[in-house]
């Protein structure tokens, strides 16, 4: 079972993720004070790819709203994999000039789950990404994800069970409710933001790094069990 940890600020903080047992660390790269939670400047981004090396896998959001600014920012920050779930979705054109100019980054799509009508959207991106994350819709963070909280996990389960490529969950997950989620969904992997985050007054601060390690440590006991 692979467990990846958001949002990550900090060296430090992808490097103590790791050694409580994350296998993937994403970031999201976008402006400071703008509507995403932990969004950090390009260079704290390459700092912290730069000290993860191959010790994890490195997965980017970008929330650029064109192809041009993505390409280039994936260019230059050179993640292992590419999530897009922001301004823009992929399509099967996007994910040739990618694989035409970065053959080694892989492309993971959001799907929003809000009901059945996700099934579908899931098949159809299937048909060009290399993941699926299957993630919950915020009120207040634009694009999929970053919501906290959980959705029905039985539409998950039916995606996980049609499409061909590995599927990740995420929403609202944490050490509480990981081991029914992956009985109830059987994903590739399992995602946690909020509920490994310290939060202070309604923002996201950093990490909690005893969180991450029980999340994880759950998510793979129950995935040998
Ligand atoms: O990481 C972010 O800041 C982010 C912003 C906008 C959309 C998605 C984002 N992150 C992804 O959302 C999941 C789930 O978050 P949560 O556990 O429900 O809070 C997160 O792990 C990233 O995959």
């Amino acid at each position: 079972m692979i467990t990846q940890i958001y949002s990550i600020q900090t060296a430090k903080e992808a490097i103590d993720c790791i050694h409580a047992g994350a296998d993937r660390i994403g970031l999201l790269v976008g402006p400071k004070d703008g509507p995403f939670p932990c969004a950090i400047s390009e260079e704290t981004a390459l700092e912290i790819f730069y000290a993860i090396g191959d010790k994890a896998v490195k997965v980017l959001i970008s929330v650029q709203d064109n192809e041009e600014d993505i390409i280039a920012q994936t260019k230059k920050l050179q993640p292992d994999v590419l999530h897009l779930c922001a301004n823009f979705e992929g399509n099967p054109e996007f994910r040739k000039r990618l694989y035409e100019c970065l053959p080694q980054v892989k492309l993971m799509e959001a799907v929003g789950v809000t009901g059945e009508e996700s099934i579908n959207d899931a098949i159809k991106k299937s048909e060009y990404a290399d993941l699926l994350i299957l993630d919950s819709v915020s009120t207040t963070v634009p694009g999929v994800g970053a919501a906290g909280v959980t959705h029905d996990w039985s539409i998950d389960r039916e995606i996980v069970n049609r499409v061909p490529i590995p599927v990740i969950l995420a929403g609202g997950l944490g050490p509480d409710n990981v081991e029914e989620a992956i009985r109830a969904v059987n994903p590739f992997g399992v995602d946690s933001l909020t509920k490994t985050s310290v939060k202070e007054n309604g923002k996201l601060l950093h990490k909690d790094i005893e969180l991450v390690r029980q999340f994880c440590e759950r998510a793979k006991h129950v995935a040998q069990n």
